[in-house]
């Protein structure tokens, strides 16, 4: 293989992440020649709707996927965070890089940190996890809906329509523009979304030679981590649809779990943490997700 397609979305988060690929398969692989092919995806189209009420994260995804099958495309470049707990038939993730800041950022002018907003401040997210959070912490907030990309968010809180956003610290670091983290929202206080701040390569299963070639850029602890996040969530159903939110790390050979899910509606949150060996971690994810519905998590969740 001589060429290598990256299949990507047009956003400037997208390009970048796509483009830190390519570049870390160029460094390894001297001789590989590899490209950008930048798609519109309907996620990205469609702003003024949440995700929730058009179909999900899945959407972000899915032209990308009919480009590899076509044969335009050898391979995708994600946010792990926006892949479905379900992969679409026919793909695999041979790729997890090493995990950037997980955490999320507190963006304001007005204020140091989310403790420090005035009452009944405007704060803009359309993330149901982020929602649940805020609620939970600050139940006087006036929590408004935001999408779009990251440089379509600050602009609308630079141009006074919220005290405050809520961000991922990876995607600002990503763009140069960690000056705008007013402070970071971290654990146990805050919880990221499962699998925030890493970076995943999907590609289809029947190509092992090229399966091979990308899985030379994944990292095992990153990847231990987040797949736990990940069996919680899918243990929960969880999807857009749901404020779950997800924090493994490891520390001295074991991997810890913390999670959460809470109501976007009235602040109402229940936790639960577990720990296990890296080896274990589908089985930590599950536990942890029945340690949430033993808490009451059930309430919370759709269905
Ligand atoms: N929801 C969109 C999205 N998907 C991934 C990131 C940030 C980068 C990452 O988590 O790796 C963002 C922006 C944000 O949530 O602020």
């Amino acid at each position: 293989m001589n060429l290598l397609r990256i299949a990507t979305r047009k956003s400037p988060l997208a390009l970048w992440q796509s483009e830190h690929v390519a570049d870390a398969l160029r460094a390894r692989h001297p001789g590989l020649e590899v490209v950008l092919v930048p798609l519109s995806t309907r996620g990205d189209e469609i702003l003024d709707r949440s995700l929730a009420a058009i179909g999900g994260k899945g959407l972000f995804l899915k032209e990308l996927e009919i480009a590899m099958q076509a044969g335009e495309a050898d391979c995708a470049v994600h946010s792990l965070k926006d892949v479905p707990m379900a992969l679409e038939a026919g793909f695999a993730l041979p790729a997890i890089l090493a995990r950037a800041d997980h955490a999320d950022a507190f963006v304001s002018d007005v204020a140091p940190s989310l403790d420090a907003l005035p009452h009944g401040a405007r704060v803009g997210t359309s993330s149901l996890r982020r929602q649940a959070q805020l609620r939970a912490r600050r139940p006087d907030l006036d929590i408004r809906d935001l999408r779009g990309n990251v440089n379509t968010r600050l602009a609308r809180l630079d141009a006074g329509e919220y005290e405050a956003i809520v961000l991922a610290c990876a995607g600002l670091q990503r763009l140069g523009l960690d000056a705008r983290i007013t402070a970071r929202l971290d654990a146990p206080d805050w919880l990221p979304a499962p699998a925030q701040g890493a970076i995943a390569v999907e590609c289809r299963d029947d190509a092992p030679d090229l399966h091979a070639l990308l899985a030379t850029l994944d990292h095992l602890p990153t990847r231990q981590c987040v797949e736990a996040e990940r069996a919680m969530n899918r243990a929960l159903h969880g999807s857009c649809h749901v404020p779950v939110a997800a924090y493994a790390r490891l520390e001295g050979g074991r991997l810890s779990l913390d999670g959460l899910v809470g109501s976007a509606r009235d602040g109402r949150a229940v936790r639960a943490g577990g720990e296990a060996s890296p080896g274990e971690r589908e089985a930590l994810g599950t536990l942890v997700a029945q340690r949430l519905l033993e808490q009451g998590a059930g309430a919370f969740l759709p269905g």
